[in-house]
């Protein structure tokens, strides 16, 4: 079956979108505890798909399964049709889906155009182990600038990474993602603990990079989803609540009243 013919396409309306990565009845327990409890979502190509839902809805744990750094209990992960929940996170890598991490992947004591520069050559192989001398990376260096430029760092290209701010190390690490230069790109809270110029950049930057490719978002900030989000899956319990347009979902009772009890525990 290619990704054009999904069950479930109206018939006579012609194929759907492509889907660019899939989840088929996805379970993840943890010592019998099911924080995914048969999740089964379509992420379009092309398009920017939020995943929300309250405090321990098992966002994480749904990011984790997608990008292949957890193995589900039961379920299937597809990229671009291809079963991927049976690979190793590198191979899942190469093709053609990579992810932000929430720990920092940044080196801080490397200027910026220098991390970049580590992250091609680990994507490249090119000849050489991680010792190989930063001078001759300059082979990849037309591809580390337009990187920089992408993420809005150019000017920024000399400083230290230990010297960025906070917002500023996050556009590195989509800066990083992009190294591998992915089909599907997944972000961790993109904006978490960032102040309103941060977010601002960080939509700019998230707008910018999902240019000619699919985005997955795990968020907590909803304007930060109503501005860039297509399609948005709100989890609850595990499982999914309900799915849609940010209009389609905002007003849906299922999620008004998920999100009134997460505020009347918090
Ligand atoms: N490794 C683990 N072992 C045991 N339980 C876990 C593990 N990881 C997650 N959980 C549990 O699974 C549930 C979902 O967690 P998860 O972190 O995926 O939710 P979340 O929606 O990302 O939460 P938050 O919004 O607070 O970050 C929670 O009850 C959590 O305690």
């Amino acid at each position: 079956m290619t990704a054009q013919t999904l069950p479930g396409s109206p018939v006579g309306v012609g194929p759907g979108p492509t889907v660019a990565l899939e989840a088929r009845q996805l379970v993840k327990e943890f010592r019998g505890f099911r924080a995914t409890n048969g999740v089964s979502l379509d992420i379009h190509e092309g398009e920017i798909h939020a995943i929300i839902g309250p405090n321990g809805a098992g966002k994480t744990t749904l990011f984790n399964l997608l990008s292949g750094f957890l193995k589900p209990t039961s379920g299937e992960v597809r990229l671009f049709g291809q079963r991927i929940d049976t690979l190793p996170p590198h191979q899942i890598v190469r093709r053609g889906l990579s992810r932000s991490f929430q720990i920092s992947s940044v080196f801080p004591s490397m200027t910026v155009r220098e991390n970049l520069l580590v992250a091609l050559q680990s994507r490249s192989r090119l000849p050489g182990q991680f010792w190989t001398p930063i001078s001759r990376l300059e082979t990849l260096g037309p591809q580390a600038d337009a990187i920089l430029a992408d993420v809005g760092l150019a000017e920024s290209h000399a400083r230290l990474a230990a010297d960025l701010s906070h917002g500023e190390k996050r556009q590195l690490e989509i800066g990083i993602s992009l190294t591998q230069n992915p089909r599907v790109l997944l972000l961790d809270e993109p904006t978490s603990g960032m102040g309103s110029e941060g977010i601002a950049r960080v939509i700019a930057l998230v707008r910018q990079v999902a240019r000619g490719r699919t985005v997955v978002l795990v968020e907590h900030n909803m304007s930060v989803v109503s501005e860039l989000a297509d399609r948005i899956t709100v989890l609850q319990y595990g499982a999914v609540l309900a799915s849609g347009s940010y209009e389609q979902v905002r007003q849906d009772p299922r999620v008004i009243e998920a999100y009134l009890g997460d505020e009347a525990h918090e």
